[in-house]
C-alpha cells in the first residue's frame, strides 16, 4: 500500500543522519575545488540583481509530482521564466563541463549535487534573464541548498509551490515519463523519494512555519490541478 509521502516511513529503512550522509557523500574532494570567496565582479552582478526585486517562486515536490508540467502552464499563463534545477545540471552534464562524471552518478543515484554548482547553474540564469519573474522548479532540496541560496543571491522566494502527491501515482508517472532520463527507474526512483522524505520535507516544513508555503493536491488531471495553481498567481500578476 503506498501512501502520501508527507505521512510516510522512510521506503529503504535507515536513520536521518546516515541517509544525509549517504546524500551528501562523495562530495569532499569536489567540494574542495570550489572557492568560498565571492569575486567582486560576482558581488557586483548578485547587488545588481538584488536591486532589480525580482519574484521568486520555488516549486517543490518529489519527484514525478508535476512541477514541470505544472511551471510549463504557469509560464504561458502569466509569463514567469521557468529554471528547472535538474535541466540544468542535465545541461552541464550533456556539455561536458568540469565534474560532468560526478554530476552524472550523482543524479544516477538519485542525491543531490552540491549546492555551490546548482546555486551558481541558477544565478547565471537568473541575472542574465530579461524576465523579472522566477519559477525555480525542483529547487532548494536540502536544508543547505535552501541556506546556500540565501547567502550567495541574498534573496528569499516571495512563494514557495508544494505538489503533494501520493508515491504511487508519483512513481507510475516517473516511469511513463519517457524521457530516457538515467534516474527514472524503480531503483533510482526509490532513492529519490527517500532523499525527498529526508531531505527535502524539512524545507517544505521551513516554509510552511514561515507561510509562504502553497500546498497543493498534485493527484488529478493536469488541468484540474492548474484551476488550484492559478489563483496563487492571478492575486500577484492582477490575471
Ligand atoms: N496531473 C497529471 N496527471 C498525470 N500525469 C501527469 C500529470 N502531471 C504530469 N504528468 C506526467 O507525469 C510525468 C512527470 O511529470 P513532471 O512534470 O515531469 O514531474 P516532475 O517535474 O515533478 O518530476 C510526465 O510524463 C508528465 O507528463
Ligand atoms: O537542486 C537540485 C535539483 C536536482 N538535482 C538532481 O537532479 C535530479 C533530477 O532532478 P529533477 O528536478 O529534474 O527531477 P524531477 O523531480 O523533476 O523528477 C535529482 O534527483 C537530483 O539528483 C540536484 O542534485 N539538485
Ligand atoms: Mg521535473
Amino acid at each position: 500500500m503506498w501512501r502520501r509521502v508527507t505521512s510516510l516511513s522512510p521506503v529503504i529503512s535507515t536513520s536521518k543522519s546516515t541517509s544525509f550522509d549517504q546524500a551528501a557523500s562523495g562530495f569532499k574532494i569536489w567540494r574542495s575545488s570550489f572557492s568560498t570567496e565571492t569575486p567582486t565582479m560576482v558581488k557586483d552582478a548578485t547587488t545588481s540583481f538584488k536591486e532589480r526585486n525580482p519574484f521568486i517562486t520555488f516549486v517543490l515536490g518529489g519527484p514525478g509530482s508535476g512541477k514541470g508540467t505544472q511551471c510549463q502552464k504557469i509560464v504561458e499563463t502569466f509569463g514567469f521564466k521557468h529554471l528547472s534545477a535538474g535541466e540544468l545540471l542535465r545541461r552541464e552534464i550533456e556539455s561536458n563541463s568540469e565534474n560532468w562524471s560526478q554530476m552524472l552518478n550523482t543524479i544516477k543515484e538519485g542525491r543531490i549535487v552540491p549546492s555551490e554548482v546548482t546555486v551558481r547553474l541558477i544565478q547565471q540564469e537568473m541575472e542574465s534573464s530579461d524576465n523579472n519573474k522566477f519559477l525555480i522548479d525542483g529547487f532548494p532540496r536540502t536544508e543547505e541548498n535552501r541556506i546556500a541560496f540565501e547567502q550567495l543571491i541574498g534573496l528569499e522566494p516571495n512563494v514557495v509551490l508544494f505538489f503533494d502527491c501520493s508515491e504511487e501515482e508519483m512513481v507510475k508517472r516517473v516511469l511513463n515519463r519517457n524521457q530516457g532520463r538515467v534516474d527514472d527507474n524503480i531503483d533510482t526512483v526509490k532513492k529519490r523519494l527517500k532523499v525527498f522524505e529526508i531531505l527535502n520535507l524539512p524545507v517544505i516544513d521551513y516554509y510552511s512555519k514561515r507561510g509562504k508555503l502553497r500546498k497543493i493536491d498534485a493527484v488529478g488531471t493536469e488541468d484540474e490541478i492548474f484551476e488550484k495553481v492559478r489563483p496563487i498567481f492571478s492575486a500577484c500578476a492582477g490575471k
